[in-house]
């Protein structure tokens, strides 16, 4: 039987670095697993294109996706939803490969109930000044949004005893680094060989 694929879960705060680390751990050629992207209903920001980033949704749309259980998980964050389909998540790790969810707290809560042998991975800023620093430097949030953000980030720090590993980000290099050596480590833990390095156990 194939074996199973193994969740991934990145969560952390509005403005820690996610998706810049998760960029940069995507955009490394030696990478074996599949970034499952999102569904919301927030209006795309500018650069961000439908399928790639996520995939944007209206309300109803995402409400209809909740009632037909099409998601795995799904959240509302200031203001907006947003969620992970399920099918795609089911069919990956039945094809034996890892899946990568890059998603925020309520949303790994649940996924935890589902999936509890997933590696729950939380990053952290190196202090909340500047974690508020980062969202006010990107540039794409009002000051009101910044400020409720901010009040989440509180409470979402107050979660990361909930998670198998806290990941400082004070560096996003460093960070890829150091969440790589722990999904290495968790295949070894689990007694699976890291799927980029089964070619070299392969006999001829
Ligand atoms: N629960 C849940 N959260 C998600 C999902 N996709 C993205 N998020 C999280 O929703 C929050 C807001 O995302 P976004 O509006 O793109 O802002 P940003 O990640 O702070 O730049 C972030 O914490 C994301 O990680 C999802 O499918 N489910
Ligand atoms: N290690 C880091 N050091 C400094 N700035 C960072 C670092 N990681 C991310 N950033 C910056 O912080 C801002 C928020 O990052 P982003 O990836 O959008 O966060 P999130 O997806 O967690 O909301 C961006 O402007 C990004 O360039």
């Amino acid at each position: 039987m194939q074996e199973k694929g193994l969740l991934i879960v990145l969560s952390g705060p509005s403005g820690v670095g996610k998706g810049t680390v998760r960029k940069e751990i995507f955009s490394q050629p030696d990478l074996a697993f599949e970034y499952s992207i999102s569904m919301t209903t927030r209006a795309p920001r500018e650069g961000e294109v439908d399928g790639v980033d996520y995939f944007f949704k209206t309300r109803e749309e995402f409400e209809k996706l909740i009632e037909e259980g099409k998601l795995l998980e799904y959240a509302e964050f200031v203001g907006n939803y947003y969620g992970t389909p399920v099918d795609y998540v089911q069919q990956t790790l039945d094809n034996g490969k890892d899946v990568f969810l890059e998603i925020e707290v309520q949303g790994a809560r649940q996924v935890r109930e589902k999936f509890p042998d997933g590696l729950f991975i939380f990053l952290v800023p190196p202090s909340l000044s500047e974690l508020k620093n980062r969202i006010v430097t990107r540039g794409t949030e009002t000051e009101d949004v910044i400020n409720n953000r901010m009040s989440t980030a509180r409470d979402e720090i107050e979660m990361m005893n909930l998670y198998d590993y806290v990941v400082e980000n004070d560096q996003v290099e460093r960070a890829c680094e150091r969440i790589k050596a722990i999904v290495v480590a968790e295949h070894c833990r689990r007694e699976r060989v890291e799927p980029r390095y089964k070619k070299m156990l392969e006999v001829d």
